[in-house]
C-alpha cells in the first residue's frame, strides 16, 4: 500500500482558490450559498418534530399546524434558492473557467520549469495531468462540493435545533447520524490509496502507451514488437489489479453502510413502537425520528458512493501540486545583460538529481566570442551536458557559467534562450505546415524572410518540390522527408532567429554523404561571426575549428587546435589516429563485404 500522503479536503479546498484566480471569490460565495442552503434544509427538517406534535396532540389546534407548516415551507424555499444560487458557479461556466486557468497556469509552470525538472517526467505523465487530473479535481470539487455540505451540515443543525425541542429525540439522533462516520472512514481508508495508485498507474500506462506507438516502427524493423508490448501489458494489468482491489475494498463499507441505515429503521420503529405502548414515546416523536432519518439516508449513501470521486479528485490534486510547487529557476538580481558573447565556465561541478556521481568536476573553459569551438571526447564524457547548462538545463552544484561575463543565472530565462540557437541530431518537426515550423525561429517573421532563411539553409528546393510547396503540412507528408531534409529545416530556423550564440549537436553524424554536403552548407550560413559550439565525433569535421576542447570524465584534459592537439600526441592525437586508420580500412575494404 502506497504511504503517499492525499491531499486532503481542505488542502484541495486552498489549491482550487490559489489555481481559481479572479474566480476565487465566486467559489467561496457558492460554498457559502450551499452552507446557507443546508442549514436552512436542516431547519426544515428539524421542525418536522413541532409539525407532528400539533397534528397528534389531543387538541388538535389548526393555527399551530399551520404556523410550523408555512415555517418548514418558507425554510425549504430558502434552502433551495441558495441551492440554486450555489450551483450557480457551476452552471455559469465558472467551473469551466477556473479548470482553464488551471490548464494554463500549468502550461505556464511546464514551459518555465527547469528542464531537468520536465525531464524526470515521462510525455504520458504530464498529459495524464493536464487531461485527466485537473479534469477530475477541480470538476470534482466543484460538483462534490454541494454533496459533502449537504452531509457536513444538515445532520448538524438537525440535532443542534433538536436539542432546543426535545433533547432526548436530540440524543437518540446523536448516536444514530455519526454511525455513518466510521462506516465513511473506513470505506475511505480502504480506497484513497488505490485512488492515487491507479492515477500514478493510469500515468504510466498513458507513457507506456506514447512510448510503444512511438518505438513501433522500430521494433517492427527488428522484428520485436512482442517484447516491448510487455512492458504495455504490464500496465494494463497492473491499472486491473488496483481496480479490483480498490472495488472491493470500496463496495463492502456500501453494502454495510446500507443495510445498517434499513437495520436502523426497523430498530428504531420496533423500539419506538414498544415505547409507544408503554406510554414513554409520542407518537409524534417517532414519526419525526423516522422522517428525518429516512430524509438523511439518501444523501448519506449517496455521499459514500461519492467518496470515490473525492478520492479521485484528492489524488489528482496532489499530483497537480507537486508539479506546481516545482520551483522555477531564481533569477538573480540585477538582471544584466552581456556586452558580448564570450562562454565562461568556472570551476562548475555538476551532478544530475538522479544520480549522485559528478558529471562535470571543478570544468573551467573560456570561449571566445564569435569563435567556433569544437568539444570532442568519449562517449559519456559530458559534452552534450557542458551544453545544456549553457542552456540553464539545470544549475551547478559549485562554479558559475557566464555569458559576456555575466552570470547566466542573472538573466531571464527567455533571454538567455534568445541569445542561444541549438541544432540538434534529432530534429523535431511540429503538425504545421513547413512556413510555420521554420517561422518559429522568429515568430515575427515575414514570409519573405522566411523564405531567405529557408533559401540560406538550402531547404528552398526540396520545400518548393512538395505538394503545397511551404504550406504543406509536416503530418500530411508523415516521414517522407530526409533526415537531412528536416536537419535543413531546422537550420533555416536557426538562421532566422539569427541568435549570437550557436550550440551544434553533432548535426550531421547521422546523414549519409551527400545529405551531409548539403546540411554542412547550410551550417556554414548559419555560424557566420557567430560564438559556435560543435559536438563532434568525427573529429576531420572539426579541424578547422579555433579551439578544440578535448573532455574525459567530466574534466577538460586537453585544449588547442588541430594542429596544436596533433603536436601534443596526447588524447586526441590517439583519437585522430584511430578515427584515421578506421577510415582507412573502410577504404581499403570498400566492395569486399
Ligand atoms: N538526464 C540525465 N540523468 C542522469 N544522468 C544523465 C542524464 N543525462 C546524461 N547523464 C549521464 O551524464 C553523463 C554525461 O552525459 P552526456 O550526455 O553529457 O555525455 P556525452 O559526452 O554527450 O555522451 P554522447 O557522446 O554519448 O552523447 C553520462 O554518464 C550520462 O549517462
Amino acid at each position: 500500500m502506497s504511504k503517499e500522503k492525499l491531499s486532503s479536503f481542505w488542502d484541495s479546498y486552498k489549491i482550487t482558490l490559489e489555481i481559481a484566480q479572479d474566480k476565487k471569490y465566486l467559489i467561496k460565495q457558492s460554498y457559502f450559498y450551499f452552507i446557507m442552503s443546508y442549514v436552512f434544509q436542516g431547519l426544515a427538517f428539524a421542525f418536522f418534530y413541532p409539525l407532528l406534535n400539533t397534528i397528534f396532540v389531543d387538541e388538535f389546534n389548526l393555527n399551530n399546524t399551520l404556523f410550523w407548516f408555512s415555517l418548514i415551507v418558507i425554510l425549504s424555499i430558502f434552502s433551495f434558492i441558495f441551492k440554486w444560487k450555489a450551483s450557480d458557479f457551476n452552471y455559469s461556466g465558472d467551473l469551466v473557467e477556473t479548470t482553464h486557468n488551471l490548464r494554463v497556469k500549468l502550461g505556464e509552470k511546464i514551459k518555465t520549469m527547469p528542464l531537468q525538472k520536465l525531464y524526470s517526467y515521462r510525455t504520458g505523465e504530464l498529459n495524464s495531468i493536464l487531461a485527466n487530473d485537473v479534469d477530475s479535481s477541480v470538476l470534482h470539487m466543484g460538483i462534490i462540493a454541494g454533496m459533502f455540505f449537504e452531509v457536513a451540515v444538515v445532520p448538524v443543525v438537525i440535532i443542534i435545533a433538536t436539542f432546543f425541542i426535545d433533547p432526548i429525540l436530540a440524543i437518540v439522533l446523536i448516536f444514530a447520524i455519526p454511525l455513518a462516520y466510521p462506516i465513511y472512514k473506513w470505506k475511505r481508508n480502504g480506497t484513497k490509496w488505490e485512488k492515487i495508485e491507479v492515477s500514478k498507474a493510469n500515468a504510466t500506462l498513458e507513457a507506456d502507451t506514447i512510448e510503444y506507438i512511438q518505438g513501433l516502427p522500430v521494433l517492427r524493423a527488428i522484428n520485436q514488437i512482442g517484447s516491448n508490448a510487455k512492458q504495455l501489458q504490464k500496465s494494463i494489468s497492473t491499472v486491473r489489479e488496483i481496480q479490483k482491489k480498490g472495488l472491493f475494498g470500496s463496495s463492502i463499507p456500501m453494502v454495510v453502510m446500507n443495510t445498517l441505515i434499513e437495520f436502523l429503521f426497523l430498530t428504531i420503529l420496533a423500539i419506538g413502537t414498544l415505547f409507544i405502548f408503554k406510554g414513554e414515546l409520542t407518537i409524534a416523536t417517532l414519526l419525526a425520528l423516522l422522517i428525518i432519518l429516512a430524509r438523511l439516508s439518501e444523501p448519506l449513501a449517496n455521499f459514500l458512493a461519492v467518496t470515490s470521486a473525492l478520492d479521485v479528485m484528492e489524488a489528482g490534486f496532489t499530483n497537480i501540486k507537486k508539479l506546481l510547487d516545482i520551483k522555477e529557476f531564481e533569477v538573480i538580481k540585477p538582471i544584466e545583460k552581456p556586452k558580448n558573447f564570450d562562454i565562461t565556465f568556472n570551476d562548475v561541478s555538476f551532478n544530475y538529481d538522479s544520480n549522485n556521481q559528478k558529471v562535470l568536476k571543478d570544468f573551467s573553459i573560456n570561449i571566445k566570442e564569435n569563435s567556433l569551438t569544437a568539444i570532442v571526447g568519449p562517449s559519456g564524457s559530458g559534452k552534450t551536458t557542458i551544453t545544456k547548462l549553457i542552456m540553464r538545463y539545470a544549475d551547478p552544484s559549485n562554479g558559475t557559467i557566464k555569458i559576456g561575463n555575466i552570470d547566466i543565472k542573472a538573466m531571464e530565462q527567455q533571454t538567455l534562450m534568445k541569445f542561444i540557437s541549438v541544432v540538434f541530431q534529432d530534429v523535431y518537426l511540429f503538425d504545421d505546415t513547413i512556413l510555420n515550423n521554420i517561422r518559429m525561429g522568429k515568430p515575427s517573421a515575414t514570409d519573405d524572410e522566411v523564405l531567405a532563411a529557408s533559401k540560406a539553409a538550402y531547404a528552398h528546393e526540396f520545400v518548393s518540390r512538395l505538394p503545397k510547396g511551404y504550406d504543406t503540412k509536416v503530418g500530411e507528408i508523415g516521414g517522407s522527408l530526409s533526415g537531412g531534409e528536416r536537419q535543413r529545416i531546422s537550420i533555416a530556423r536557426a538562421i532566422l532567429k539569427d541568435s549570437p550564440i550557436v550550440i551544434l549537436d553533432e548535426p550531421t553524424s547521422a546523414l549519409d554523404t551527400q545529405s551531409e554536403v548539403a546540411v554542412q552548407s547550410a551550417l556554414d550560413e548559419l555560424i557566420k561571426n557567430k560564438t559556435v559550439i560543435v559536438i563532434a565525433h568525427r573529429l576531420t569535421t572539426i579541424s578547422h575549428a579555433n579551439n578544440i576542447l578535448v573532455i574525459e570524465n567530466g574534466e577538460l584534459k586537453e585544449q588547442g587546435n588541430h594542429k596544436d592537439l596533433v603536436d601534443l600526441k596526447g588524447k586526441y592525437y590517439s583519437m585522430f589516429e584511430a578515427q584515421q586508420r578506421v577510415k582507412e580500412w573502410n577504404i581499403n575494404n570498400k566492395g569486399t563485404i
